[in-house]
């Protein structure tokens, strides 16, 4: 087998409906990945794993997953994780973390497996804020994968309020050790992803307290199982909690301490420490113990965003395939990608893929930043991040929910079948709007940073504002749209400004007139999450921007710009109320943004398909069809999806046999019963 990524290149026994599609691209869609993913040797090595995979049979899926049962699931997940771990060190550089990632997301898919969070979410923290003889201890041991871990924060009854969880670390000051133990049932530990039967250790977050005094969540190292047997320790209650949403491939666990007792120096102790006398040593910052939770919301919107991306190249293909209905031709049916609501439909999600993949690798670079300062005791980043990551988790995930349900929606009734794989990654992807703080919550967060900004500059301090909130101490002037990309900028940033003012002021009055705080903040909440949403999209937009500007390739830079265009008008089309409300933009305006979307959408018609080519998703990691094994078929490279359709309903395991016990137990009795 061949696997082929140049867009011009046309294989043989393609459908002629995504050849044709291909020779129209006025780019290279490997061009485009140096540009997706960062560099040509990013984009190669890419396409180099994944050759390497397609040719090892034992790394592709067994049978389709959606056949298969929850423990059949985990079995597979594990098979192939394994597997994997086997040839990893041969297919990738073990240093490099995309690389992992991808290799991941390539043989696993979005079913989840064992060890995804042990890399993720269990080494992480261990480096952040382990000791050097912690990592000396744990580390190398982890990595070699001798233990497996997860992370263990939430709790039955509290998720999002960090503060109040109930597991406790009591210090004992006798035998200097931690006793942890889970007070109430609702202390359990609860969704923790690879706790349920594959860990034997995980990082707990408990709070610790010392002769009485509570001094909040921290970090231990606690093993669960014994190493041999693999049965909990004594003292230890652990289990799976059930299937989910998606993700089934993964055992979630809970997790509950009987008075289990760990030694003192299995506090992960870098930045904060409990010494032998029970002298507590404070971390450089209040929050450094969320440090970890800030490293993963700034790589979830490239994350998502390739997320989004996998959808989207299922359906645009598809919809270059499948053909209903006509336009002015009568005599033969159309694409359905010719329809402006089916462009409409996936066209901007397409956009924001791109977006939110650009957006992403600025904030890991960012959290890079303040992992090299945090390292060297400077915590002074940590705020902006934390606030700007808050946001980004929050508008990324929800509006990658809308794309790939627009994603599956345009792939008609062939979408709504596991056959298209989207439902699957649907919920996956859409669990990021709860895991690693809910929503609503982290926009809150970012809302307070909002609020104390526009405080600053109410004050007369623009000075003191930050680069990312400088503009809310601009002053308002007109912008011509006309003028290009800079006057979207311009507007946007007086719709989020305006709309932070707004919140604030309310918030103030509410207090003014008697109201607490809390409850002032509460009675705000909508309007401050909705500044919230505003501020990360207009930054979203500015890194889209200096994406594109920073590109020298003419024919890529072309249609980036198409794609960027169309962005800043659905974008601005989207939250124009809140300027047309104050007459910051005009009707006449109004009607300019939604000629130029319509417009954007002709220019990306030609360019669709090739530019969800260049994500270079291999057709194993769309579940669509590898070395003769029948998968989710829809978003296939070749197009053909007619008769896999066909095949793949033929695997199911109803169709094993032709007349089902539900007929002759139940069915056929009944129908008698009827004629007598
Ligand atoms: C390499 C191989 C990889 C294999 C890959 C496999 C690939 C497979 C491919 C696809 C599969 C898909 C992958 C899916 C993966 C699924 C993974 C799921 C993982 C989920 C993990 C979790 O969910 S872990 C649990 C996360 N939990 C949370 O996030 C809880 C949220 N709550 C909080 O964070 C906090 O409670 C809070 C921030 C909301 C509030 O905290 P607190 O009450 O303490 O603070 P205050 O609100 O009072 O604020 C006080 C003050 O502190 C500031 N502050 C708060 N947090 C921070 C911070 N982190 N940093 C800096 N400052 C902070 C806050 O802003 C306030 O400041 P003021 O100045 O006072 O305003
Ligand atoms: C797939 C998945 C994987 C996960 N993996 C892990 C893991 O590996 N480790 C781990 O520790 N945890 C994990 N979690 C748990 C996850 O982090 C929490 O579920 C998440 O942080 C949300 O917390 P919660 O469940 O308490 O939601 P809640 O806070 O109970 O949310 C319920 C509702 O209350 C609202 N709400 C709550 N507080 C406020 C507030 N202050 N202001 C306004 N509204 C509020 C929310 O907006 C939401 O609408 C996972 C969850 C999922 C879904």
């Amino acid at each position: 087998m061949t696997m082929v990524f140049l867009n011009k290149e046309i294989r043989d026994g393609d459908n002629p409906d995504l050849t044709e599609e291909r020779k129209t691209a006025t780019f290279d869609t490997n061009k485009m990945a140096e540009v997706i993913y960062g560099s040509e040797k990013l984009a190669r090595r890419r396409r180099e794993i994944s050759q390497a995979v397609s040719l090892i049979p034992e790394l592709a899926d067994s049978k389709p997953l959606p056949f298969l049962s929850r423990n059949e699931k985990i079995l597979e997940s594990t098979r192939k994780v394994t597997a994997l771990n086997e040839h990893l060190p041969r297919l990738i550089n073990m240093n490099d973390e995309d690389e992992a990632w991808h290799i991941h997301s390539e043989v696993i898919g979005f079913e989840g497996n064992p060890l995804a969070l042990h890399h993720s979410l269990f080494i992480p923290p261990l480096v952040i804020q382990g000791s050097d003889e912690q990592h000396e201890k744990w580390l190398g041991r982890a990595k070699r994968r001798e233990i497996i871990g997860c992370y263990a924060q939430t709790e039955l009854g509290h998720g999002s309020n960090i503060r109040k969880l109930e597991t406790t670390a009591t210090y004992s000051l006798s035998t200097q050790e931690f006793i942890l133990h889970t007070p109430t049932i609702n202390a359990l530990k609860w969704w923790p992803g690879a706790l349920g039967k594959s860990s034997n250790h995980a990082v707990v977050v408990a709070s610790l307290i010392i002769k009485e005094q509570n001094y909040g969540p921290h970090l231990f190292m606690v093993q669960i199982r014994d190493e041999q047997s693999h049965e909990p320790l004594p003292g230890i209650a652990v289990g799976d909690i059930g299937p989910k949403m998606a993700f089934n491939g993964a055992d979630n666990g809970f997790l509950g301490f009987n008075n289990f007792r760990i030694p003192r120096g299995n506090l992960l102790n870098r930045h904060c420490n409990v010494e032998v006398d029970g002298t507590y040593v404070r971390p450089p910052h209040d929050k450094m113990n969320y440090a970890g939770m800030i490293r993963v919301r700034s790589r979830m919107a490239a994350e998502q965003g390739t997320f989004m991306a996998q959808a989207l190249t299922i359906a645009v293909r598809y919809s270059a395939v499948r053909r209903q209905g006509f336009l002015e031709n009568k005599s033969q049916e159309v694409k359905v990608l010719d329809y402006q609501t089916q462009q409409h439909r996936l066209f901007p999600a397409i956009a924001r893929s791109y977006a939110f993949i650009f957006c992403g690798f600025e904030t890991i670079q960012k959290y890079e930043t303040l992992q090299n300062e945090m390292n060297s005791g400077n915590v002074s980043l940590m705020a902006d991040l934390h606030a700007l990551t808050s946001g980004i988790k929050s508008v990324v995930t929800y509006q990658t929910g809308e794309g790939i349900e627009q994603a599956r929606m345009a792939c008609g009734g062939h979408g709504y079948s596991m056959a298209s794989y989207i439902s699957e990654i649907y919920g996956c992807a859409i669990g990021g709007c709860t895991y690693e703080g809910e929503n609503m919550v982290m926009l809150l967060q970012l809302a307070r940073y909002l609020v104390k900004s526009v405080e600053l500059a109410m004050r007369g301090k623009p000075g003191d504002l930050g680069p990312m909130v400088a503009y809310l101490a601009y002053p308002d002037i007109k912008v011509d749209l006309v003028t290009g990309p800079e006057a979207y900028v311009k507007m946007f940033q007086h719709i989020s400004k305006r709309q932070s003012i707004k919140a604030t002021e309310k918030f103030h009055r509410k207090m003014e007139s008697g109201v607490s705080r809390d409850e002032a903040w509460n009675q705000c909440a909508v309007e401050l999450t909705r500044a919230s949403r505003l501020h990360t999209r207009l930054y979203i937009i500015e890194t889209f921007i200096r994406r594109v500007d920073s590109i020298e390739d003419l024919s890529i830079k072309m249609v980036l710009t198409d794609l960027m265009n169309l962005h800043l008008n659905y974008e601005l089309l989207d939250v124009a109320s809140y300027a047309l409300e104050d007459g910051f933009m005009s009707s006449t305006q109004m009607g300019f943004i939604k000629n130029q979307l319509y417009s954007s959408l002709e220019k990306i018609r030609p360019n669709a398909v090739s530019l969800v080519d260049s994500f270079q998703f291999s057709d194993l990691q769309l579940r669509s069809n590898l070395l003769n094994f029948l998968f989710q078929v829809l978003g296939r490279r070749d197009g053909h999806v007619y008769q896999n359709l066909f095949e793949w309903a033929k695997s199911s395991p109803l169709n094993q046999t032709e007349v089902l016990p539900s007929v002759t137990q139940y069915l056929k009795p009944m129908m008698e019963k009827a004629k007598l």
